[in-house]
């Protein structure tokens, strides 16, 4: 580019938008803006994930969910509601043969439909927390928990060695036998914090033969509420390091996540 054309775009303004990813990224305030912090508090490090990483195996990929039997409504509206058979056996749809094509309403993940104004921000008592800047509906998706996909022995192994030190834990249970560890790569779902009396919930779905984990609405979830999922989940290390729990609801149990039954060092 002639020289004297970058002095003319550099002097010039124009109205232009971020690419999604970054515009993502911004609104989260991962770059640029933060959520209240003392400035002595470092921002979290995270590597952000748009997909799940399998670290031992191969994603399964079916490329074609077997079809529903909805019929798309013929005023237009949205199909494949409560009673889409997919639906109700936690599958999504499949974009190339769903009966209802573009009135699906079965493809959440699909689509990326999750809520826009997640922030990130420093809690009192509970580290990082993630909030909604907007009111929220009853069972909306409003993120998915991504990570690496790793074994249950694998998980084990990186307690005991890179993750020794650490005082919070990023794992959830994602099928039998396996884990998303979301402690160094993940998506902004690793922040949410749990409550004995939680705003949303986890639902596992399947989708192209993968499980996509999401976080759903329980109820409705005012703007500026943060969010917050019950870790009715594992036991991770033994009694005497169990998490007190600071949810601060009526209902807190005093401990996060499940009381271990023993006191032996072990992954559920
Ligand atoms: C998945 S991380 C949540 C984000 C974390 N607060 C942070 O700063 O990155 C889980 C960790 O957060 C903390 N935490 C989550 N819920 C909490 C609660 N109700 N009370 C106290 N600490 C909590 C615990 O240290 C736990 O191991």
């Amino acid at each position: 580019m002639p020289i004297h054309h970058g002095a003319l775009l550099i002097d010039s303004y124009a109205d232009f938008q971020l690419p999604p990813d970054i515009m993502e990224e911004y609104s989260l305030g991962l770059i640029g803006k933060f959520g209240a912090r003392p400035t002595s508090v470092k921002k979290p490090i995270f590597t952000r994930l748009r997909s799940n990483i399998f670290v031992e195996r191969k994603p399964n990929r079916t490329e074609h969910q077997a079809p529903c039997q909805c019929v798309p409504p013929p005023d237009g509206s949205q199909g494949c509601g409560e009673d889409c058979l997919n639906r109700m056996l936690y599958y999504e749809c499949d974009p190339k043969s769903c009966p209802c094509k573009s009135q699906c309403s079965n493809q959440r993940f699909h689509r990326r439909e999750y809520a826009k104004e997640l922030q990130i921000y420093l809690t009192r008592e509970r580290g990082w927390g993630l909030r909604t800047l907007v009111d929220i509906n009853q069972g909306d998706l409003l993120t998915e928990y991504r990570g690496e996909i790793i074994s249950h022995k694998t998980c084990e192994e990186r307690m005991r060695t890179m993750y020794i030190d650490q005082k919070n834990f990023y794992f959830l249970d994602y099928q039998k036998g396996e884990v998303v560890d979301a402690c160094s790569k993940g998506s902004e779902a690793r922040f949410i914090n749990h409550s004995c009396d939680p705003n949303c919930h986890i639902e596992k779905w399947t989708l192209k033969g993968e499980l996509a984990v999401g976080v759903f609405a329980s109820r409705h979830i005012p703007a500026n509420s943060e969010l917050f999922y019950d870790y009715n989940f594992s036991v991770f290390g033994n009694a005497e390091s169990q998490q007190i729990c600071h949810c601060g609801s009526e209902k807190c149990r005093g401990f996060i996540g499940k009381k271990p039954k023993h006191r032996s060092n072990r992954l559920v």
